[in-house]
């Protein structure tokens, strides 16, 4: 089947075929996403980024992708949207000064680090990541950490998250904000 014919019902079935999951990996209790199928088949991996595109085509300025597999879905992105590439990488990667953010994950828990100027003030960032497991990955890319801080005293006070505000009508959603983990949820996973 050619790309172009490739419908998005059929793009859907074929993206829910290409990711397996793999319960207790790597821990018990985890249902892991393996993305690693959906790589190797070039049709549904060119078709992933190309739908992206079209979704996000003159809106963004930069895309981001974060450490390890928002890298290999992010490049081909920036390339497709005529944009550049800011990797958002592991502690101790980056060689210039950075933001840095430590954050919780499914398993475990991560630093990740960001060029202090690769971002510009105004810059409408495409974040861009393979799957949302718990959503601590997300909040940090605000890469201050201050929705960590925020989620981390909630969770010592026994709170749950507050709910994200209301929007005001009429008030449009920065690209960055609208590009959050649901978005890459429902184009990635079953
Ligand atoms: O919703 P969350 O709980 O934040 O989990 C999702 C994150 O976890 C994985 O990264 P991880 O650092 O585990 O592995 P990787 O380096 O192989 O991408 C995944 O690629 C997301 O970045
Ligand atoms: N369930 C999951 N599958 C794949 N990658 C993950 N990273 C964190 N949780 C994950």
């Amino acid at each position: 089947m050619t790309r172009d014919r490739m419908d998005a019902v059929t793009l859907a079935d074929r993206i829910a075929a290409s990711i397996h999951d793999v319960p207790d990996f790597p821990q018990p209790g985890v249902l892991f996403k393996d993305i690693t199928p959906l790589l190797r088949d070039p049709e549904v991996f060119g078709a992933v980024v190309e739908e992206w595109a079209g979704r996000f085509r003159g809106q963004v300025d930069v895309v981001a992708g974060i450490e390890a597999r928002g890298l290999v879905f992010g490049a081909p992105l920036a390339l497709a949207l005529g944009v550049g590439f800011v990797p958002v990488r592991k502690v101790g990667k980056l060689p210039g000064d950075t933001h840095t953010v430590t954050y919780d994950l499914e398993y475990g828990s991560a630093t990740i680090e960001v060029h202090t100027d690769a971002i510009g003030p105004g810059d409408r960032v495409l974040v861009v990541d393979d799957v949302l497991a718990t959503g601590g990955t997300l909040p940090a890319r605000r890469a201050g950490g201050g929705a960590r801080r925020r989620l981390r005293r909630r969770r010592r006070a026994r709170l749950p998250p507050r709910p994200r505000a209301p929007r005001r009508p009429g008030r449009r959603r920065p690209a960055e904000r609208r590009v959050g983990a649901p978005r890459l949820r429902t184009r990635l996973t079953p």
